[in-house]
């Protein structure tokens, strides 16, 4: 069994989260830390009784009491560098999908994991749709230049543009290189209206209620246009992938970014 401890253990992608790891046969909860910690017993907060498993409130001490060999993490974007490095300084294998790292954090933890010799595995999306839309969209760009992303979230997502579409721009940018897009003199007459600029690519953030998580890569072309569409209609989505990556960390070569490198 791999001993997990789960960070951001209240919320709504840690609860999904614990319930996966616990339903996991080669996987087992061990430890939770949430900063409005109740000291709950983790099992009653998932629904499947006392387990004996308590959400602590520091990090630290969790690890020293639970001896974790996985940290997953989805907290924040202000606390998961600090959780990283509170991890991998105790040999604890992180398992990132908290989103919002600058390209320095991603650095900054590859560096530690080759100093620490341990292993890490951030992804911005853990669900298989979304690494197979990301894929394809960077295909479509070797052939259609001209792209704009829709990314739509529920209204309590802290950080826009996501990650997801961060990174599709990301890897549409290795096919196409910077360019500008649309008119030479357009003109906003709303701030914003033509969303933020990546390189030329426009990414657009929509936030409403009854959303989770959705995307469309609009590619336009001479006459015609394609639309690659990808929608996580529930959190269950990200679980097969995280639980390949808890699986997958203890034995990967330092820091892997991205699902698609251990789908294989
Ligand atoms: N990679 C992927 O596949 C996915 C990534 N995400 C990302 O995961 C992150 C979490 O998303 P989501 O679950 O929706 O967010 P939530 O806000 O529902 O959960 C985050 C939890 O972390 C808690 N928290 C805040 N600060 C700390 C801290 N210092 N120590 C421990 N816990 C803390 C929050 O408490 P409080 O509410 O009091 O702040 C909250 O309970 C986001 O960055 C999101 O973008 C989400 C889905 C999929
Ligand atoms: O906050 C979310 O919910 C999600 N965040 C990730 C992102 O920013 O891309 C992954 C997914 O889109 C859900």
């Amino acid at each position: 069994m791999i001993r997990v401890m789960v960070c951001g253990a209240y919320g709504k992608m840690g609860r999904e989260v614990l319930k996966a790891v616990h339903r996991d046969e080669q996987l087992s909860i061990v430890g939770a830390v949430d900063i409005k910690s109740n000291f709950d017993d983790v099992g009653e907060l998932i629904g499947a009784g006392k387990i004996g498993v308590t959400v602590g409130n520091d990090l630290q001490t969790v690890i020293n009491e639970t001896k974790p060999q996985v940290m997953v993490d989805f907290t924040n974007p202000d606390t998961v560098m600090n959780n990283i490095r509170i991890a991998i300084k105790n040999g604890v294998c992180p398992v990132v999908g908290t989103t919002g790292l600058s390209e320095a954090d991603v650095s900054e933890v590859r560096e530690l994991c080759k100093q620490s010799r341990v292993n890490a595995i951030i992804s911005p999306n853990f669900s298989v749709g979304a690494v197979l839309m990301m894929q394809l969209a960077q295909e479509a760009a070797k052939y259609f230049p001209h792209v704009e992303i829709i990314e739509l979230h529920h209204d309590q997502k802290l950080d826009a543009p996501s990650g997801t579409a961060l990174r599709t721009a990301e890897l549409i940018m290795q096919n196409r290189g910077s360019m500008h897009q649309g008119h030479p003199a357009e003109v906003e007459k709303l701030a914003g209206s033509r969303g933020g600029n990546f390189e030329g690519i426009r990414i657009h953030s929509v936030r409403l209620p009854g959303y989770v998580a959705h995307q469309e890569v609009i590619f336009g072309g001479l006459g015609q246009t394609l639309t690659i569409r990808h929608d996580s209609i529930s959190r269950e989505s990200f679980m097969p992938g995280v639980l390949l990556a808890c699986k997958r960390v203890l034995t990967v070569d330092g820091l892997v970014y991205g699902l698609e490198n251990i789908m294989k």
